[in-house]
């Protein structure tokens, strides 16, 4: 039996700090609790009075690979996973090639368990080629392993498209999870529609464009029964619409990102690319209503939408730069540091919302929730001190954030991977 040992850190315990030990044998937990003792050949960690929480579950990310990596990889976006605090994480599949055969399946997966520092979830595409012609074989890619189902990246134009796949999804209960856009509509903005864009002389990207597509999959789900999942809620009025949904019984759920948390369009420094993603930074009533969703429970959990680029895409200017931030090293602090120390919400939402929400609305099994006998997946944060965010530092090959320079509690200190250390602050210092 191997046997490690946390000592001396921290833990919420019925909404307070205390101090606790975690024991953990044989990649589960064993113990959590004060005082806790090992074999004599246990490894010990002394914790250091630092915050040890469920390891984050992260149902948004952009690995790149295969296709993109020169963005990121598997090995470097799981890392920055692991770096984040994060211990699942799920991949998205607009890939090159999408994984929408059983065989591409089955390779991406090997992929990700060979490369992979955390437990990676592979999406599979819902359309071939996520092309939005025509669904997957959905019990083709369910006996592959399949359980997450999106076309991210882009939305699926087709009505008739989307009601065949959630027919198909809806007999297995699996979710899809849906970048909610109608192109038309969107108008090949890049910005987000308003005063903003106006004052920037840039192209801007209606709310509509997402909300009218929100809408219309509510229906599609209603009618098919599926879970309709949708990705980085970004509107107030998207948030209203899946309000109204969850109040009928529709089996509706959504997630935010960070950005969208902590941001606004009116944030943006002129023509910095930084700040460019999909959906885009809205006004600061939208920012708001995503902050007011996600403490009335309509916005279920937060994602980050790590979205990597090179340097030198992200630098050719706010029109031509692709879409995307990465997010997977700082959200936990930044959300601790702007929400959690300003009293907006608690450790424990936002515990909850970086963790047992996701796994919850997904259904995700192995993903540990520090309950005796869970698999020992772990983050430690620092939330006692303030460190910089500094792009130079990230394990991902993306650099593109719009955080950088900005002082936050909570840096990342240790993260377990069933019991395996996977990140460790003093490797970097
Ligand atoms: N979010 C983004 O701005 N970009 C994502 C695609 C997506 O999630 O929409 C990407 O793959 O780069
Ligand atoms: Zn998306």
């Amino acid at each position: 039996m191997s046997q490690t040992l946390l000592k001396n850190g921290r833990r919420v315990v019925t909404g307070q700090l205390a101090a606790s030990d975690v024991l953990i044998e044989d990649g589960k937990i064993a113990a959590v609790g004060t005082n806790l003792s090992a074999n004599d050949d246990a490894t010990v960690y002394d914790l250091d009075n630092n915050l040890i929480t469920p390891g984050l579950v992260d149902i948004h990310v952009h690995l790149r690979e295969p296709g993109y990596t020169n963005k990121e990889t598997i090995a470097t976006g799981s890392r920055a996973a692991a770096h984040g605090g994060f211990t699942t994480i799920a991949a998205m599949a607009n890939l090159k090639p999408t994984c929408d055969t059983p065989e591409r399946f089955h390779a991406q997966e090997a992929r990700n368990v060979k490369d992979g520092a955390v437990k990676i979830i592979q999406y599979s595409p819902v359309t071939k080629g996520r092309a939005g012609q025509k669904p997957v074989d959905v019990a083709a890619q369910y006996a592959a392993g399949a359980r997450l189902f999106s076309d991210d990246g882009a939305g699926i134009q087709d009505a008739s498209v989307v009601y065949q796949a959630m027919q198909q999804l809806a007999k297995y209960d699996l979710p899809i999870c849906d970048h909610a856009q109608d192109n038309q509509l969107a108008n090949g903005g890049v910005i987000n529609d308003g005063s903003v864009a106006k004052k920037m002389g840039l192209p801007g990207m209606p709310k509509i464009s997402e909300t009218a597509q929100i809408a219309r999959n509510i229906v599609i789900a209603q009618a098919t029964g599926a879970h309709y999942h949708v990705c980085h809620v970004s509107t107030k009025e998207s948030i209203e619409l899946i309000r109204h949904a969850k109040q009928l019984g529709i089996n509706v759920t959504c997630e935010v990102t960070p950005h969208h948390l902590l941001l606004a369009d009116a944030d943006i420094p002129d023509d910095d690319a930084e700040y460019k993603m999909n959906p885009p930074l809205r006004s600061r009533e939208d920012q708001e209503a995503c902050l007011a969703g996600l403490l009335d429970g309509t916005i279920d959990c937060i994602a980050t939408d790590h979205a990597p680029h090179t340097d030198a895409e992200k630098h050719r200017g706010f029109l031509a730069s692709p879409n995307g931030i990465v997010g997977s090293e700082t959200a936990f602090a930044l959300l601790y540091t702007r929400y959690v120390k300003n009293g907006i919400f608690t450790l424990v939402e936002l515990i909850d919302w970086l963790s047992g929400a996701p796994k919850r609305v997904f259904k995700l099994e192995d993903a540990g929730q520090l309950a005796v006998g869970d698999p020992a997946d772990i983050a430690v944060f620092d939330i006692d001190h303030q460190t910089t965010i500094k792009p130079d530092q990230f394990f991902s090959k993306g650099h593109n954030t719009p955080f950088v320079g900005d002082r936050v509690y909570g840096a990342s200190v240790k993260t377990f991977v069933d019991g395996k250390l996977v990140y460790d602050r003093e490797d970097t210092e």
